[in-house]
This record gives C-alpha cells, sequence and structure tokens, in this order.
C-alpha cells in the first residue's frame, strides 16, 4: 500500500470508505499534515488564453507561445515553456492538442475530459510509475463502456496512440475517466465578491487522493498558484482544529455551506456513496424550511453556542421539534462569511515551537482574519 510522505498521517483501510487517513499524533489547529505535488495537471476550460498551460499561473500581457501550436498552448514564462516542452507539454502531447484543436468543437463538459486524457496518456509517456500510481487510485469504471468514453477513446486514437504504451484501449481510457471523477482537484480562478468562481484546472495529486470526505472536515487544503517560485499547484492539507491521534482525516469535497440535498446527490453521482456523516445523520430528517434557516450570516456567535445544545423550534411545542443544529459552532468558527465565499477556515500554521497562530486562513479567498478565541477547544 502506498504510503504518504511523512509521519504524521497514515494510510489504513477504514470499514465501508475504503482506504483513508489516520493522524499518528496528536495534531494541533492549523498544523500541515501533508503537502503534494500533482503528478499532472488539465486545463479545465477550452479557452487557453489565460492561464500558463504548464503551471497555471495567470498569464503575463506578454505570453510566450509553443513554437509549433501558439494557439494550443501559451506560458507565463520561457522557463515555463522549456520545462513544458519536456514535460507536460511533449511533442505528443502538443500534436494532440492541435488535432484536438482542429476537430469539430466539443460539448465543454467532453472538452475538459479530452484534455485529460491528453494529460494522462502524457503522462505514461512521462514516467511509468506515476501512471501506475493513477491507475492504481479509487475509482472504478461502469460495467460496460458508455458512448462519451467510446468518442472519446476513439478521438484520441485518432490523434495516434501514446507511442510505447501497453495496454491502451477502450477500457483503459474508461479507467482513466473513473480516476479522474473520483479523485480529481480542482484548481480555482481567483477569488471574485461579484460572482461565481470557476475552476481553472485540474489536477491529480496521488497522496491527497487518499483522505476521504465528511460534510464537517477537519482538515481543508489549500492552494497558492499565483504564489511566486516553484510548487505554486502543489496542495497544503492543514488541520481545521485540534485533532487527537488515530481519529480519520477528512476533507469536504466541496464547499461546507451546500445543503444536504446538494452534498447527497454530489456525494452519490460523482463519487459513489451515501454520506452518512455525524451532519447528515442531523440534517437528513430537516425540511426545507429548515435548511432556509441555516443562512450563516444570519447566525450571532450566541446562537451557535446555544444552538450547540440543540434549542427549541419555533412553534415551542417541546414534542420532538427541537431544531438539533450541533453544527452551528463549526460554521461560525470555520466557514467564511465573505460575500459569495463559503470556503473553509484553518488557522495558520503553528510557529516552530509549536505555538497555534491566532490568524485563521480561509482557503477559498485567501482573507487572513485574527481570530481571539482560536485557542478554544476545536469541535
Ligand atoms: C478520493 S477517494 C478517497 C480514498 C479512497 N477511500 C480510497 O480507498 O482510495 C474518494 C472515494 O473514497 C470513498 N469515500 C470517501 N469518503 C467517504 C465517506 N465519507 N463514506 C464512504 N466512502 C467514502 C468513496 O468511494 C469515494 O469515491
Amino acid at each position: 500500500m502506498l504510503q504518504p510522505p511523512n509521519s504524521i498521517v497514515k494510510l489504513v483501510s477504514i470499514p465501508g470508505k475504503g482506504r483513508g487517513m489516520v493522524s499518528t499524533q496528536p495534531i494541533k489547529p492549523g498544523q500541515v499534515l501533508l503537502r503534494d505535488s500533482p503528478v499532472l495537471l488539465y486545463s479545465a476550460t477550452p479557452s487557453l488564453c489565460k492561464f500558463c498551460s504548464h503551471c497555471f499561473r495567470l498569464l503575463p500581457q506578454s505570453p510566450f507561445p509553443c513554437p509549433t501550436c501558439s494557439h494550443c498552448a501559451l506560458f507565463c514564462s520561457s522557463s515555463c515553456l522549456s520545462l513544458a516542452l519536456s514535460s507536460s507539454h511533449s511533442p505528443w502531447s502538443c500534436h494532440s492538442l492541435i488535432s484536438l484543436s482542429l476537430s469539430p468543437p466539443l460539448p465543454p463538459d467532453l472538452h475538459t475530459q479530452a484534455f485529460f486524457l491528453i494529460a494522462a496518456y502524457n503522462l505514461s509517456l512521462l514516467s511509468a510509475p506515476d501512471f501506475h500510481a493513477l491507475l492504481s487510485l479509487h475509482g472504478d469504471p461502469p460495467e460496460s463502456l458508455d458512448a462519451p468514453t467510446l468518442f472519446l477513446h476513439s478521438l484520441i486514437s485518432s490523434f495516434g496512440p501514446p507511442p510505447g504504451l501497453t495496454g491502451f484501449s477502450p477500457e483503459m481510457t474508461a479507467a482513466l475517466l473513473a480516476k479522474d471523477k473520483a479523485n480529481a482537484f480542482g484548481l480555482m480562478e481567483p477569488f471574485k465578491e461579484t460572482g461565481e468562481r470557476a475552476v481553472r484546472a485540474y489536477g491529480i495529486y496521488p497522496n491527497a487522493s487518499f483522505f476521504n470526505h465528511d460534510c464537517l472536515p477537519n482538515a481543508c487544503r489549500f492552494d497558492y498558484v499565483d504564489g511566486v517560485g516553484d510548487g505554486n499547484t502543489d496542495i497544503i492539507v492543514r488541520a481545521v482544529h485540534e485533532v487527537p491521534e488515530g481519529r480519520e482525516i477528512c476533507l469536504s469535497y466541496f464547499p461546507v455551506n451546500w445543503r444536504y440535498k446538494e452534498r447527497q446527490t454530489r456525494l452519490r453521482e460523482d463519487y459513489g456513496f451515501e454520506c452518512g456523516c455525524d451532519r447528515c445523520r442531523v440534517e437528513v430528517s430537516w425540511s426545507d424550511d429548515e435548511e432556509d434557516g441555516i443562512g450563516e450570516e444570519e447566525m450571532t456567535e450566541e446562537d451557535g453556542e446555544e444552538q450547540m445544545e440543540g434549542v427549541e423550534d419555533e412553534d415551542g411545542d417541546g414534542e420532538g421539534s427541537e431544531v438539533e443544529f450541533p453544527h452551528a459552532y463549526f460554521f461560525l468558527r470555520y466557514v467564511c462569511d465573505r460575500d459569495n465565499c463559503g470556503g473553509t477556515l484553518a488557522p495558520l500554521p503553528p510557529s516552530e515551537e509549536g505555538v497555534v497562530s491566532g490568524v485563521m486562513e480561509c482557503n477559498a479567498c485567501g482573507r487572513l482574519r485574527e481570530e481571539e478565541s482560536v485557542g478554544r477547544e476545536g469541535c
């Protein structure tokens, strides 16, 4: 079994969930649990004029085009261009992207999947171990090959199969698509207060892929794509609050402020499981009206403290009508209240001496906020 490259978390079997990560020591709020680099990245949109095709930083005004396919790949610097030409943008990848751009237009989802397959098959040319690590991740294809998979496989075949790869087949394409669906992490466009944030790129992270989901996660992941220096596409998983030794470390696979039905639908359709976490066990019995009542902008600190213990419903008839909202505390303390954000907050990493930081960082908008009460025990 693969092991993550540190001793703070370890990979174990978790009944009903496959593999998962557990803490090997008591964890402090904000502690870095894992830093992971992608084995592949691919653009989330057909429009390639905003982000570097290699490191996915915002492009400068005068980007560096690929000398062979200037309309398919633009880079933020000459060093990104030269790195890409021997890795992510190899001659096979360049040729495939040109062929894709000359093909009849595809619906956006299929186009993104074609980008993934080009990046995945390109990985087989760059690193057999990384390609096998990708194929060993969780995710099973449907029992019979569906029409989109067959279409995508014949599209990639028409570009010319990746040279030297044994096993190139519709089944391999289906397996790769299943790994992508269950494991890809989105790197988002810069935060805007005014509207929806789109995904700029997806990445496959071989170690972070082992974190299971919880709707009240005890860790969250940060990325700093527009940051300077190497490793800008790494993701860093940090503890949201204290975690005892031996506890499973979970992320939320989407913003934590999603409602019960949205969460269950996404988890069922994309990840193939019904979530039975503590929060879902409470919210399964909520009506839509009760869900409407949890807008965190309407909550005060006092609401959170009271609702930790459960408060009476408005009708106050005392007959099992309590609105159970044990996770109000989580929302008040660990969910960003900035308009259109809903990111998760975690303290900055503890100092080298182990002192917990009093500054909370949002993993979506990046805002830093002093949190006077950060030393209190986590939920
Ligand atoms: C990114 S992988 C996580 C690692 C995976 N458990 C493994 O064995 O490699 C996502 C998959 O893990 C499983 N999973 C994640 N969270 C779960 C949960 N809360 N309950 C049940 N299964 C879960 C689902 O099968 C999901 O498709």
